[in-house]
């Protein structure tokens, strides 16, 4: 029954072991409520883009409602071991971790946000031991859900209005990757899915055709058309390339001719191999032809948001795309790098923290940070990354990362707001969660506000988004301290 076990009341333990002997260092060196803030972020955006679209707060939320360590969970870090045998956790801390309660301040942007490299997604401040211990859950999460949410995005796009249908499960990342990416690629962009247990969990639409086997299980292609045409008199998808695919079109639409009568209505035909292009400007043809004009065409076939792109180019007569392995897994790119940094650790005062690095572009950023985006009637201009506990200038600069003598001056008059929301305070819930549909029309309307240059998936522009100037001299002089070698 492991596999029943694995999606359990608590999942505290899902989570690295160093996060708990971290843990067990701070309780012991009287640490472990000093407070502190992390931010979780990426550095670059996925699959070559120039956006990325956030998702799974929904599922981080439910994650940080639900921590607490059980007497199971407890009896488990019991048992474990040192190298000489010894218990690896003494019992009082974990009494201390049995009685604990998260009681983190979260602030977070919405699911569907377009975000960009070194905003924070998700800003956690509170007990160092709790802040800490969250970092590897909430980076599964958010990091898994953004990166498939933006290849929904990219892919949705590539379609251009037609309807796109999640059918990965089968080739996704174990079962919580079929669901938890069922439920993402809804976010980005997909319209439905064929997963079923997707669709109850999170009321996905669900949509689906039939597969080979159907029509290998009947002595002829017709037999098995008409069989299931009497099934599903109104909701019929028939793969038609099972033997010769413009043959099967040419069955179908007997099938759909003979039905009719009955009240059939062709819904569509699915292609599933061989030359799309072609085969769907025939298949069109003769559905026309035979009066089917409002029959859809369903491609599938290892299609992603390059290969759409390229059948649309071709002229390609196809309007509805089926897309599994290369979505679900997001194929050409399978982590999205997110991070969770220390910035600020209060000891009487904040005490703003970075991680050095070889480049200055992955040295963590200082503070206690929230993103503000500037934008006018048309569409978002700038995202600037600032300290929220200093004080902003009349007109602030924001820097280019990649060339920090690229400063953006904010002009006056465009309208700015603040990325990051609260969703706990205290430990306590504040934010109310946007029910799917909301924040699958939310992403929409994000992406509207994104110049086309930097959606387009080949050689996007890139949006500008850096950090205000006074940050980043202050990230700098911070840089310039800890490289003093007497300092440290
Ligand atoms: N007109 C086209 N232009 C570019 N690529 C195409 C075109 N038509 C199909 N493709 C893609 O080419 C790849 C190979 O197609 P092909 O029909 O050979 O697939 P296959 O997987 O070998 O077929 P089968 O499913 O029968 O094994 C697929 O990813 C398919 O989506
Ligand atoms: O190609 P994907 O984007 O992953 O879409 C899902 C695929 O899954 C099904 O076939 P399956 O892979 O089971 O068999 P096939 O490749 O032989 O068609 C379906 O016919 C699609 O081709
Ligand atoms: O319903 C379909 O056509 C389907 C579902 C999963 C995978 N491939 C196709």
């Amino acid at each position: 029954m492991a596999l029943q076990q694995v999606y359990r009341t608590s999942l505290s333990l899902l989570t690295d072991l160093y996060q708990l002997t971290m843990a067990y260092g701070y309780w012991k060196n009287g640490m472990a409520e000093r407070e502190a803030v992390f931010h979780l972020y990426f550095r670059k955006n996925p699959f070559g883009g120039g956006y990325t679209v956030a998702a799974g707060l929904e599922h981080a939320v439910q994650y940080l409602q639900a921590l607490k360590f059980t007497d199971e969970d407890l009896a488990y870090l019991g048992s474990l071991k040192g190298s000489q045998g010894q218990p690896l956790f003494e019992q009082a801390f974990l009494d201390y971790l049995g009685a604990m309660e998260f009681s983190c301040d979260m602030d977070a942007v919405p699911e569907g946000t377009v975000v960009f490299p070194n905003e924070p997604l998700v800003r956690v401040k509170g007990p160092l031991l709790q802040a800490q211990l969250v970092e590897t859950p909430l980076l599964t999460i958010i990091n898994f859900e953004t990166l498939i949410a933006t290849k929904a995005a990219r892919i949705k796009e590539a379609a251009k209005g037609d309807t796109v249908i999640e059918f990965g499960m089968r080739r996704a990342q174990g079962i919580d990757g079929s669901l938890s990416a069922a439920r993402a690629a809804y976010v980005g962009g997909a319209d439905a899915t064929s997963n079923l247990l997707a669709g109850q969990l999170y009321n996905i639409p669900v949509r689906g055709t039939h597969a080979h086997s159907w029509v290998q299980a009947f002595d002829s292609e017709e037999e098995a058309f008409e069989a299931y045409g009497e099934a599903f008199l109104q909701d019929t998808v028939l793969l038609v390339d099972t033997y010769d695919t413009l043959e099967g079109v040419k069955k179908a639409i007997a099938v759909a001719k003979k039905l009719q009568p009955k009240g059939f209505v062709f819904g569509g035909i699915r292609l599933d191999s061989g030359d799309l292009t072609y085969l769907s400007q025939q298949a069109r043809k003769l559905l026309d032809e035979a009066g089917f004009t409002g029959t859809s065409i369903v491609a599938s076939n290892d299609l992603d948001e390059r290969l759409i792109t390229h059948l649309k180019q071709e002229g390609a007569k196809i309007n509805v795309w089926g897309v599994g392995t290369k979505m679900i897994t997001a194929y050409d790119q399978p982590a999205l790098g997110g991070v969770y940094k220390l910035a600020a650790v209060k000891d009487g005062e904040w005490e703003y923290k970075i991680k050095l690095s070889e480049q200055l572009a992955k040295t963590s950023n200082p503070g206690i940070l929230q993103v503000r985006r500037y934008y006018d009637q048309e569409r978002y201009q700038a995202d600037m990354i600032y300290n929220e506990l200093e004080p902003l200038p009349a007109n602030p600069q924001i820097v280019d990362p990649l060339d920090t003598t690229r400063r953006k001056t904010v002009e006056a008059n465009v309208q700015h707001k603040d990325l990051l929301l609260p969703v706990f305070n205290k430990g306590t819930l504040i934010y109310t969660l946007p029910d799917l549909p909301s924040i699958k029309t939310y992403t929409q309307q994000e992406l509207n506000q994104l110049h086309e240059s930097i959606r387009r998936y080949l050689n996007p522009h890139s949006y500008p988004a850096g950090l205000e100037s006074g940050l980043h001299q202050y990230k700098l002089d911070l840089i310039l301290k800890l490289r003093e070698p007497e300092k440290h």
